[in-house]
């Protein structure tokens, strides 16, 4: 008899059916020699490790697991992101006294923490000690370059010293440029069926930074082709998963899984580069101050026609989405609390009237509407969830020991990811409603310091926070001039989609019935 008819069935396709049979014991004995130096190998890593933890600090509470590098908390976390319940599977681990757990996925530990004073030693005490690092470059350089987003130290500071003079400040041209793509927003908001309000917002945003900040509008209301932003989606969504995989998630080749996104990503923005290497230094000099933009800016500034495309993108990451969700998010709540809606309306009546563009100082007298926008930027915070790492060896005031009120040990190269979105919805920080949308509360509370963090504090704030605030109070004050009402037609609950900003989960389909004695070219738009 053959000798492989005795293998059984599954041997002889197994790998091990590659070794005859006086080889197997060696190998047999050689795996498991491996096995056990490998295992050796890693509990004294871990113990020296521990060491280094409790010298600096204590652990943390560890999240839960039955398999080896914790692989099931990998499957767990993974199929939480993709069921878009991510935020709530995390605001229950977080649930507990130091409000800071730490995962060990693959033997790497990554700390999670919402404590303010985590966050704000990450953020401010701290902040030199804790970058971007060398990881998150790693994963976004592919599409940022060595931008604002992407960099530390010097660097960064190059950046934000070059792009803040453009990005800071409000120009008083801004929401005449506004309104022009407000009114073509207009044209899809009164059609009779129902609007993917999420997609409405990202595509108005798009069109509104652009227009204002590279000095030509990317026109996606007006036209059906969406290819650029369906690029960056994409772009953003492979990201996501690149971090979310630590040190494997580099590995993913972007240009295989991405690489005509990232290429139209560049010829869009190159276009725009273009732009500025037409341009001499004296033809931008000649432009009065008030009208330059951030094309022309770089165009002085900066001479590497890739760092101007790197930054150029950058600024529309930083500004697009954050504005667009908050606006999505605010409209959503709004339909589904037309008390809300008709307090709301009232303030802009009163105001500024339902037939005049309002104006920037009539904007910020809107008390109720800012009370609308803030409460929005409480429950959706645009990031969701920021990550830092540690420099130098180091720890974090709270969330260590079985009490949790330990300073935490953070060995140099720990990964901390902190919630936001967690922080602005702890119900020992924000009361019982905590989980409650409700403008009201902000006519009574005065929030902490860093218990509301929606721009970031210290040196990293966000540049373009006076703009965008006046961009959504701009669109809600617009949007309640023209329509009396907004129906929300599904989803009636929401879910949060987590990437590198927060998201909705599901398209948002709302119809809006205009005002009846709204301006005759708003009706003509029906026809
Ligand atoms: C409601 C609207 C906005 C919100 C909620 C928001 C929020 C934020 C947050 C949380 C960060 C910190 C990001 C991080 O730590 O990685 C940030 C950074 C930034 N934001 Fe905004 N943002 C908004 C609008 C804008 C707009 C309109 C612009 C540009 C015109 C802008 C430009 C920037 C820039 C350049 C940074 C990077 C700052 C740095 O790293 O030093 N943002 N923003």
């Amino acid at each position: 008899m053959a000798i492989t008819s005795h293998i059984p069935a599954w041997g002889k396709s197994s790998w091990l059916s590659h070794f005859s049979y006086q080889e197997r014991p060696f190998t047999l004995i050689a795996l498991c020699f491996i096995v056990v130096i490998a295992s050796i190998i890693m509990i004294r890593a871990n113990a020296r490790r521990t060491i280094k933890i409790n010298s600096l600090g204590s652990r943390s509470s560890q999240v839960p697991s039955w398999v080896p590098l914790q692989l099931d908390v990998l499957f767990t976390a993974t199929r939480h992101l993709m069921r878009n319940t991510f935020f709530e599977y995390t605001q229950e681990l977080l649930n507990h006294p130091g409000h800071t757990i730490e995962f060990n996925i693959f033997g790497r530990r990554i700390l999670m923490t919402d404590a303010p004073e985590n966050i704000k030693t990450i953020m401010a005490t701290n902040f030199s000690i804790w970058p971007k690092g060398h990881h998150m470059h790693g994963i976004w350089s592919n599409v940022l370059g060595d931008s604002i987003f992407t960099t530390d130290g010097p660097q960064w500071l190059a950046s934000k010293t070059l792009l803040r003079g453009n990005l800071a400040k409000s120009r008083t041209n801004d929401l005449e440029l506004t309104e022009i793509d407000f009114q073509e927003l207009k044209k899809h908001l009164v059609k009779d069926e129902p609007q993917d309000l999420y997609d409405l917002t990202d595509r108005y945003q798009l069109d509104v930074v652009t227009r204002v900040f590279l000095g030509k509008s990317a026109d996606s209301l007006p036209s059906i082709s969406q290819s650029f932003r369906r690029a960056m989606e994409n772009v953003f969504d492979w990201n996501t998963k690149r971090i979310f995989l630590g040190p494997i998630g580099t590995l993913i080749p972007m240009n295989i899984v991405a690489g005509k996104s990232l290429q139209i990503l560049n010829d869009y923005i190159n276009t725009f580069v273009e732009r500025v290497k037409a341009m001499s230094f004296e033809d931008v000099e000649a432009i009065p101050e008030n009208d330059r933009n951030l094309v022309h800016t770089l165009i002085r500034e900066e001479k590497d026609p890739k760092a101007v495309k790197d930054q150029l993108l950058a600024v529309l990451t930083a500004a697009k989405d954050p504005s667009s969700m908050t606006m999505a998010f605010a409209i959503y709540e709004l339909a589904r609390n037309p008390d809300v809606a008709a307090k709301l309306q009232e303030e802009i009546s009163r105001v500024c009237g339902l037939s005049n563009l309002p104006t920037a100082a009539q904007i910020q007298e809107m008390t109720y509407a800012k009370c609308v926008m803030k409460e929005t930027l409480r429950m959706y915070h645009s990031l969701g969830f920021n990550m830092r790492t540690a420099s130098v060896d180091t720890s974090l005031p709270v969330g260590g020991g079985v009490n949790g009120n330990e300073p935490v040990g953070v060995p140099a190269d720990t990964q901390c990811i902190y919630s936001v979105l967690g922080l602005q919805r702890r119900t020992d920080v924000w009361g019982p409603d905590a989980e409650v949308w409700k403008p009201e509360r902000w006519l009574s509370h005065t929030a902490e310091t860093w218990s509301f963090i929606p721009f970031n504090h210290g040196p990293r704030v966000c540049l373009g926070r006076v703009f965008g605030q006046q961009q959504v109070l701009y669109l809600l004050v617009r949007l309640y001039q023209v329509f009396d009402r907004i129906e929300l037609i599904s989803p009636k609950q929401q879910q949060i989609k987590v990437e590198l900003n927060t998201k909705m989960a599901y398209p948002c389909l709302c119809k809006f019935y205009l005002r009846q004695d709204s301006k005759d070219d708003d009706k003509e738009l029906l026809v």
